[in-house]
């Protein structure tokens, strides 16, 4: 994998669209650096820490964690990748994370994910997670071999406490209220670039084809 310059993505989109199993394919056919905002939080929970159990109220709940302790905790992850391109996905969520972010980085292309509601919802039901890798499955759409085991670990997957229905109600609302308005600034900045549809497969091929004509200079990777 060549690279001839930094490009830096962001991957946006509703809960349960499927930003993260898009964000593996981009990572592997493209080579760049991959930072999930949930993962991190997920991460800091695990560690049991003070600032952990004060995520760990948020997100039970489906409400954002303020803006500064994201911030802090995504920013001090991006400065850490030096040089690298990357692609940010779960930050920003409000305007004031957006303004955060372009104060600091440039922002080469949003891929937003246009997925309806009601598709999502039976999706999320169905979610397993590794936690420590941040690796998605589907009992219906991408099972794990083994049922409630990780494909390349053969640690455990769990469900995600979040993904219970009524929480995932909060979460989408939230999504509306705060996450939205983030669409609308990028879109007024000319770097919005929108895929619709209800299977990741179907959109899959026109992000992928998006991002060869987006990054010449960037040769697939045969990896
Ligand atoms: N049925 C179905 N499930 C999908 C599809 N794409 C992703 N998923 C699953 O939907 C859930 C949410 O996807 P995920 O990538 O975690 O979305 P995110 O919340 O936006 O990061 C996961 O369990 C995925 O395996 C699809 O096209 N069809
Ligand atoms: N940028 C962010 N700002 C505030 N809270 C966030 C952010 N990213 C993630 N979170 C919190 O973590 C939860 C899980 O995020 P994430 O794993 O990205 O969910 P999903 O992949 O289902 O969209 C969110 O519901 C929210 O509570």
């Amino acid at each position: 994998m060549v690279l001839q310059r930094i490009f830096r993505a962001v991957i946006m989109g509703p809960p349960g669209s499927g930003k993260g199993t898009v964000s593996e394919r981009i990572i592997k056919s493209f080579g760049l650096q991959h930072l999930s905002s949930g993962d991190i939080l997920r991460r800091n929970i695990e560690a049991k820490t003070e600032l952990g159990l004060l995520l760990k109220a948020c997100i039970d709940q489906g409400q954002l964690v303020p803006d500064d302790v994201m911030s802090r905790l995504i920013f001090r992850d991006l400065r850490a990748l030096g040089q690298s391109s990357w692609l940010l996905d779960g930050f920003p969520r409000t305007v004031s994370q957006a303004e955060a972010l372009d104060d600091a980085f440039v922002v080469d292309t949003v891929v937003n994910l246009d997925v309806p509601f009601d598709i999502i919802k039976q999706r999320l039901t169905c979610r397993w997670t590794h936690l420590p890798s941040g690796r998605v499955y589907n009992t219906d759409f991408n099972p794990p071999q083994v049922h409630g085991f990780d494909d390349l670990t053969g640690e455990p997957l769990v469900q995600r406490e979040d993904d219970l229905p009524e929480t995932v109600t909060r979460r989408l609302k939230s999504y509306e209220n705060q996450t939205e308005p983030v669409l609308e600034y990028y879109r007024s900045k000319g770097v919005l670039e929108s895929f619709s549809g209800t299977e990741t497969n179907k959109i899959w091929p026109h992000i992928e084809a998006f991002l060869h004509r987006k990054l010449p200079s960037i040769n697939e990777n045969v990896a």
